[in-house]
């Protein structure tokens, strides 16, 4: 589902952040990515989504190379793949309904499908009553939710999540775990950069390893291996 091929990407300040990856994440896999601030898991996984693009290398999500995907084709690669960020990134003027159905893709749907469709992800993430409310009046696990809810509104095949639980409680942070082990069942595939040891520990999934922009560790059912 997700190729990199000897990827390095260094910034323009010179910053060498990701420094030579060769990976592949299977379809249906749930991996955690793990190390210590500035070892380069955020570029990782921007590089994904093509937020960055490597400096060279090679990354192929679900076939589409993305050295040759063209920027008009870049919605195309954001349909198969949902983001979740640890800042949530709602817009705060549209309601819950709106932020969800905004990032459908509608492509010649009657407004009863699209609003069967976002119903039915507000209902998964549990926040149906909520459909009218404005982020500002959501708890922050809440606001998690919405932003999950509009990840996956378009089905992905992958879903990428930057430290999604960064700004949220240990309760909270356990019901976003949740979510995400029913997304997962439900057959997409989840790469989570993460900071948390307790979730990591307790879910024995994938654990990769990141330091200096290399993996330095890749295990099946790893612990997260760092002091929290
Ligand atoms: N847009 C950018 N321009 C220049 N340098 C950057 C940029 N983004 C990140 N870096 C640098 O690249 C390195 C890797 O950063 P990155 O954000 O990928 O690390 P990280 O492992 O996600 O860190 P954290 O756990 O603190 O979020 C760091 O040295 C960082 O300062």
């Amino acid at each position: 589902m997700i190729e990199m091929h000897n990827v390095f990407k260094k910034y323009s300040n010179g910053v060498q952040a990701v420094n030579g990856i060769d990976i592949t994440f299977k379809a249906g896999e749930f991996a955690y990515v793990v190390g210590p601030s500035g070892a380069g898991k955020s570029t990782f996984i921007k590089m994904m989504y093509r937020e960055e693009k490597p400096t060279s290398g090679s990354i192929i999500i679900d076939g589409i190379d993305l050295s040759k995907l063209k920027e008009r084709h870049v919605p195309l690669l954001r349909r198969k793949i949902g983001v979740v960020f640890q800042d949530f990134k709602l817009l705060p003027q549209l309601t819950v309904y709106e932020n969800v159905a905004f990032a459908l893709e509608v492509i010649e749907e009657t407004p009863k499908s699209i609003k069967k469709r976002v119903m039915e992800v507000l209902d998964l993430v549990k926040l149906k009553h909520k459909a009218r409310a404005f982020p500002n009046e959501l708890s922050g696990g809440e606001q998690q939710r919405v932003s999950i809810a509009r990840s996956i509104v378009n089905n992905p095949k992958v879903m990428i999540a930057d430290e999604p639980t960064g700004n949220l409680d240990p309760d909270t942070s356990w019901e976003i775990m949740k979510l995400f082990e029913e997304i997962n069942e439900r057959g997409t595939t989840i790469v989570m950069a993460t900071h948390n040891k307790e979730i990591v520990n307790t879910m024995k999934r994938r654990v990769i390893a990141i330091e200096y922009g290399k993996i330095a560790r890749d295990e099946v059912k790893g612990d997260y291996g760092y002091e929290a």
